[in-house]
């Protein structure tokens, strides 16, 4: 679904990480770990096709959603408003109605985004998950600000999309609740 061979990455002088390879399969769940600047989420970057790798290339044999640790919401933008232009973009027909309620978006659904919680933002960026299948999901610390409830949401979404035959990669702090199927420490 996705390989990746042979990665490098300069940042100034100093080498980010280099020689890294990776092979993602259908139902795979891939844990990128290391510490604070140790390169997880440039690697998710050039997974994507977001910034250009120094050394090495990327295959991807399936599409893809990118879910940045940054939300990607403007301040103004509620989370019907965001769902409604991101499935206008991309063509996709699901009930955006039924997205919010599934990821407990239902209430703050017409709040402008400068006054969602951290949480509810991120629910909102992770609900673009369900507007689209895409086969690999790609995802910065998606755990970061939700509450349990929305964590075992995640959870069971990831679970859901990997029975499917859909892979999944993921920056994660700590314990992320997965059942890994590779993990790389940066
Ligand atoms: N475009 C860029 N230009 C220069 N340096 C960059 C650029 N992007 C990232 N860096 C640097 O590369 C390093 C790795 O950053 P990255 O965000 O990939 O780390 P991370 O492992 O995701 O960290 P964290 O756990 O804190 O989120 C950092 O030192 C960062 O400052």
């Amino acid at each position: 679904m996705l390989s990746a061979e042979n990665l490098g990455i300069l940042r100034g002088e100093r080498v980010l990480f280099e020689g890294v390879s990776l092979e993602v399969r259908r139902g795979d769940a891939v844990l990128l770990r290391g510490a604070n600047g140790a390169g997880k989420t440039t690697l998710l970057r050039i997974l994507a096709g977001l910034t250009r790798t120094d050394s090495g290339h990327v295959t991807r044999g399936a599409a893809h959603h990118w879910i940045g640790h940054r939300e990607g919401l403007k301040p103004h933008e509620t989370p019907r408003a965001h769902l409604a232009l991101w499935a206008k973009a991309w063509g996709a027909e699901a009930d955006t109605n039924t997205i919010l309620g599934d990821m407990g978006l239902s209430r703050p659904a017409d709040v402008a985004a400068r006054y969602l919680s951290a949480g509810q933002r991120r629910r909102t960026a992770l609900a673009r998950l369900m507007l689209d299948i895409r086969p690999v999901w790609l995802l910065d610390e998606p755990f970061t600000a939700l509450d349990a409830e929305g964590r075992e949401r995640v959870l069971a979404m990831v679970h859901k999309h990997r029975q499917n035959g859909g892979a999944v990669v993921a920056a994660v702090h700590g314990d992320s609740g997965f059942v890994a199927s590779q993990e790389m420490v940066l």
